[in-house]
């Protein structure tokens, strides 16, 4: 499947035009969907977390978009956790699950969790001790040289992000760059924990397609090599024929765990 490249929109369009139900609707209400990608991602950061290759004090997740779905593994791991994103509609509906407002509990995604890693713990202990940990929720602009504007944080011990530079990239040189922006909030022998899609254009959000800037393994690596950090995990996962994929049309999804040299 292929898009018209003029049809698709992309960086202020996440302004106006992303709707937190319909991506939710369509990414990310069934975890065994999307041709295995969530399901990938997930038993990725469980291999990560439980390993205890991962942890620290303050984990940042940089394009939450409107669902903590890759910091719910992490949480245990961290004491503080931060949320951001550039779409204000995104942060809203964050903020509304984050004070209750009953908009949305995401108990599919914290059941799944909970599920996966066979603790025996309920639901909604978990989304608890989710909420408890988080200290605010923030903007975010990768294609910004100050990606959080005048906000001004301690290090970050984990940087997490979902399917974000993705979306945020218009050329491969892009991917360095974002690397090298968050790279600045982290010392020596900070963990950044990325998953993604590899040679994807554009993915869907109801009726509206958004662009995404494709890249291949051996970019996505250099560019994090090149903008200090070391590989220490990465694994991909092939996607669906691109014909049975209504959703996007990526080539694999990956999972990577770098930390900054
Ligand atoms: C495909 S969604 C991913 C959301 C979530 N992390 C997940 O895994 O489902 C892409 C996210 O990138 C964010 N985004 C788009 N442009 C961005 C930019 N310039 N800087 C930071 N985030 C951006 C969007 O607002 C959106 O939440």
């Amino acid at each position: 499947m292929s898009a018209d490249k003029s049809q698709l929109k992309q960086n202020e369009d996440y302004l106006t035009d992303f709707t937190p139900e319909d991506y939710l609707k369509t990414t990310s209400s069934n975890f065994e969907d999307e041709g295995g990608l969530r399901k990938f991602f997930f038993a990725c950061y469980n291999e990560i977390y439980k390993s205890g290759a991962v942890k620290g004090r303050r984990l940042m997740d940089v394009g939450t978009g409107p669902i903590p779905i890759s910091v719910v593994t992490a949480e245990p791991y961290v004491q503080e956790i931060f949320f951001s994103d550039y779409a204000p509609s995104n942060r809203d509906y964050l903020y509304q699950w984050l004070i209750g407002s009953s908009r949305q509990d995401f108990k599919a995604l914290f059941q799944y969790v909970t599920k996966l890693e066979n603790k025996g713990q309920h639901w909604e202990e978990r989304s608890s001790a989710l909420k408890n940990k988080v200290g605010g929720i923030f903007p975010v602009d990768l294609l910004n040289d100050k990606v959080f504007g005048e906000n001004l944080f301690p290090h970050f011990d984990v940087i997490t992000s979902s399917l974000t530079f993705e979306s945020a990239a218009n050329e491969v040189a892009d991917w360095e760059k974002f690397a090298k922006r968050l790279s600045k909030f982290q010392k020596p022998g900070g963990h950044f924990v990325i998953n993604g899609v590899m040679g994807c254009t554009f993915y869907n959000v109801g009726p509206i397609k958004f662009q995404a800037f494709p890249i291949s393994k051996d970019k996505l690596q250099e560019s994090f090599t090149n903008a200090g950090y070391t590989i220490q995990y990465f694994k991909d996962h092939a996607g669906p024929p691109k014909e049975e994929n209504v959703i996007s049309n990526y080539e694999k999804g990956f999972v990577m765990h770098c930390i900054r040299n």
